[in-house]
C-alpha cells in the first residue's frame, strides 16, 4: 500500500487511499455485509466507501469527480486505479488500442475460446476482420424484421395473459433480445412463447438457463475452468453442479449449432442465408483451403468460433435486454414522452403495411433520442477498464502539454456514468430523463415552399467528442451498435404504436388503469425498481425486476 501510494505521488492526481483491492474476491463477499458500517467511516474515508463498490459509478454519478477532479486515483496494496471522467482524455485513450489494450481482468471472459472481446494486438485484428463480416445492412433489415415478430408476439401475449397488466417486462425484453441474436446471428428462429425457454431433445437445460446461470456464476465457472468434471462430481454442492451441467449444455448447444450450420452450409438453403456461425466458418474454411494463405492469420479455430458465439450471446443480449426493460420503464414513469413518441410513430408507420427497415428506420429519431437517454443514464457498461502498463503519461486536458507520468502497476477505469452525467456537457439538469435534449428542432417552421413536415426536419443532437460513449469509441468501439439499436427502434416502435403504458401496484386488479394516489405510489415504487440498480453478471440491471408492474392498453 505504501508503495503503490509513493508511485500514486508521481501523478500529482487526488489520492484516496484503499485498505484493500476493490475487485478482492474476498471483499466482494464482505463488503455488502459491512456496507451500513463504511458509512459511518470519518469523510476523508467515505470517498474509499464509495469507490471499493462495484456499482459506485452508476451511484454517485459525477459526484465524486465533482468534488476531486476528472481524474483520481484510487490508491490499494499492490494496484493503483487510476479513474477517469475527462471527455478529452477518454477519446484519446480509446482510440490508442495498442497503447492502452484491454486488461488481463478480460481473460475471464475466454471460458470457451478466445474472442474479438478478450485479446489484443494482431490477435483482436484477426478476430475482428473476421467477426465484422457478421455486422453488415442485410444483417441490420434482418434484425429489424424478427425483433418486430419478436415483439408483436411479446404484445399479444401482454395484452391478452393478464389483460394487459404485466410482471414479466423484464425477463421478457431477455427473451426477444435472445431469440433476435439467435435468428439474426446464428440462423435459428424461436417463437416468443417457447424457444430459448424450453428444454430440447438430448438436453436437461435451456439455452437460456445454461447462458444465465454462467453470466450470473462468471467467476465460479472461471475457477473450476481447468476440470469441469469436478464441477459435476456429486460431492460438489448443489450450487456449483448446476453451473457446471450450464457449462456442459452451453458447449454442447454451441457444437450443435456447428455441426447444424456446417451440414446446412452443404445445402442451396444454408448457403443462402448469412449469419453470424456461418460467416465464421466460411471464411475459416476458405482460408483454411487456400495454400497461399497463413491460415493462423487468416482464420479461427473451432474454439475460437465458439468463444466468439458466447461472447456475441454475452455482449449482444443483456446489453440490448436492459437498456429496453429501462426504456419501457420510464416512459411508464414519464408518460409525456410516450405522447411525444407516439406523435413521431404516427407520422412514420403507416397502418396498412409492415414497416419496413430501409424507409422506416432512418425516420425513428425521437425514438432513438430515448434509447440514448437510456443509455446515459442507465447505460448497462458502467466502465471501461485499459492496461496502461505500455504507456508513458496519462494524456490529461486539464495537465497537457505536461500530462502526468503513469506509474507502474496502475490499471486504468473510464468512468462513463461520471462523463455521462456531468453537468459541464451534460448541462444544469444532468440527472433529469428528458429524451428531448437529443433532438434539435427545426429552426423555422414548415412553409408551402418547404412542406416537410417538423418531424422530418428535426436533427439529432451529436454530443461533444468523449461525452457520450455507452458503445466506446475508437477500433474497439461496439461492433453490434447498430444491431443493437435497429433491435431497439423495432421493439419499442412496435410496442409503443399500437399501446400506452403506465406504472401498476402488484394488488391491482388485472386491466385497472391506476389514477390519483394509487398512480402515485405506482410511480414511485417502478421509479424505487429503476434506482435500484446494480452489476447483475456483467451489466447494470435492476436488482428487482419481479417488483415491476406495468399495465398495459391499446391506445
Ligand atoms: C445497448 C447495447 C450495447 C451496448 C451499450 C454495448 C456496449 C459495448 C461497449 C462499451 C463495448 C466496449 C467494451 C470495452 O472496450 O471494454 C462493447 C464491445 C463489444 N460489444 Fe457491445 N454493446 C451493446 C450491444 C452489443 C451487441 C448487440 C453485440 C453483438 C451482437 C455486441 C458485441 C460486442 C463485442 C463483440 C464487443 C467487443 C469488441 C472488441 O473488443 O473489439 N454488443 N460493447
Amino acid at each position: 500500500l505504501y508503495r503503490s501510494y509513493q508511485n500514486a505521488r508521481t501523478l500529482g492526481l487526488p489520492i484516496v487511499i484503499s485498505p484493500v483491492d476493490p475487485r478482492n474476491i474476498l471483499w466482494q463477499l464482505v463488503r455488502p455485509r459491512i456496507q451500513p458500517l463504511l458509512r459511518l467511516l470519518p469523510n476523508n474515508l467515505i470517498q474509499f466507501a464509495i469507490i471499493s463498490n462495484p456499482t459506485w459509478s452508476f451511484w454517485d454519478k459525477a459526484a465524486v469527480h465533482q468534488r476531486l477532479g476528472p481524474a483520481l486515483v484510487l490508491v490499494c496494496p499492490g494496484i493503483n486505479h487510476i479513474w477517469v471522467a475527462d471527455p478529452d482524455a477518454v477519446t484519446t485513450i480509446l482510440t490508442n488500442r495498442k497503447e492502452f489494450p484491454k486488461p488481463n481482468l478480460y481473460n475471464i471472459l475466454n471460458v470457451f475460446g478466445r474472442n474479438v472481446d478478450t485479446v489484443n494486438g494482431e490477435e483482436w485484428t484477426r478476430h475482428r476482420k473476421l467477426t465484422a463480416s457478421c455486422f453488415n445492412e442485410r444483417i441490420s433489415s434482418h434484425v429489424w424484421d424478427e425483433s418486430l415478430r419478436q415483439a408483436e408476439a411479446m404484445l399479444s401475449h401482454w395484452l391478452t395473459a393478464e389483460k394487459g397488466r404485466v410482471r414479466d417486462m423484464v425477463d421478457d425484453t431477455r427473451i426477444v433480445t435472445l431469440h433476435v441474436l439467435s435468428a439474426a446471428g446464428f440462423g435459428v428462429r424461436q417463437d416468443f412463447g417457447g424457444g430459448v425457454r424450453k428444454v430440447p431433445e438430448g438436453h436437461t437445460m435451456s439455452f437460456r438457463d445454461s447462458l444465465m446461470l454462467i453470466l450470473f456464476h462468471l467467476a465460479m465457472v472461471l475457477t473450476f475452468s481447468f476440470n469441469l468434471n469436478l464441477m459435476l462430481s456429486r460431492f460438489m454442492p448443489k450450487r456449483i453442479q448446476r453451473v457446471g451441467t450450464a457449462v456442459k449444455e452451453f458447449r454442447q448447444y454451441m457444437d450443435e449449432m456447428l455441426d447444424n450450420e456446417r451440414q446446412a452450409m452443404t445445402t442451396k438453403q444454408g448457403a443462402s442465408k448469412p449469419n453470424l456461425i456461418n460467416t465464421l466458418i466460411r471464411e475459416s474454411d476458405e482460408a483454411k483451403a487456400d495454400a497461399n494463405k497463413n491460415t493462423s492469420l487468416f482464420r479461427l479455430t473451432d474454439d475460437e468460433i465458439k468463444g466468439n458465439i458466447f461472447i456475441f450471446n454475452l455482449a449482444g443480449h443483456d446489453t440490448t435486454a436492459n437498456t429496453l426493460a429501462y426504456a419501457i420503464s420510464l416512459l411508464a414513469i414519464h408518460s409525456e414522452y410516450q405522447t411525444w413518441l407516439a406523435e413521431e410513430l404516427d407520422h412514420v408507420l403507416d397502418p396498412e403495411k409492415a414497416a419496413d427497415y430501409e424507409s422506416t428506420y432512418p425516420r425513428l429519431k425521437r425514438c432513438q433520442a430515448i434509447m440514448y437517454e437510456t443509455l446515459r443514464l442507465y447505460g448497462p457498461v458502467t466502465y471501461i477498464p485499459r492496461d496502461a502498463s505500455a504507456n508513458e503519461v496519462l494524456p490529461l486536458s486539464t495537465h497537457a502539454p505536461q500530462h502526468p507520468p503513469i506509474p507502474p502497476r496502475s490499471l486504468i477505469t473510464l468512468n462513463l456514468h461520471a462523463i455521462h452525467t456531468s453537468p459541464a456537457a451534460w448541462g444544469p439538469d444532468p440527472l433529469a430523463f428528458r429524451p428531448t435534449r437529443w433532438i434539435i428542432p427545426p429552426s423555422s417552421p414548415p412553409t408551402l415552399a418547404s412542406p416537410r413536415s417538423v418531424f422530418d426536419a428535426e436533427t439529432p443532437l451529436v454530443p461533444p467528442a468523449g461525452s457520450f460513449i455507452p458503445w466506446s469509441v475508437g477500433p474497439r468501439v461496439c461492433p453490434g451498435m447498430k444491431f443493437a439499436q435497429v433491435e431497439f427502434a423495432a421493439v419499442m416502435s412496435a410496442v409503443f404504436a399500437r399501446c400506452r403504458v403506465a406504472p401498476s401496484l402488484a394488488g391491482a386488479v388485472a386491466g385497472e388503469v391506476l389514477g390519483g394516489e394509487r398512480l402515485e405510489e405506482a410511480r414511485r415504487l417502478l421509479r424505487g425498481c429503476v434506482e435500484d440498480s446494480g452489476f447483475e453478471a456483467v451489466t447494470l440491471a435492476m436488482r428487482r425486476p419481479e417488483d415491476v408492474v406495468l399495465q398495459f392498453e391499446e391506445r
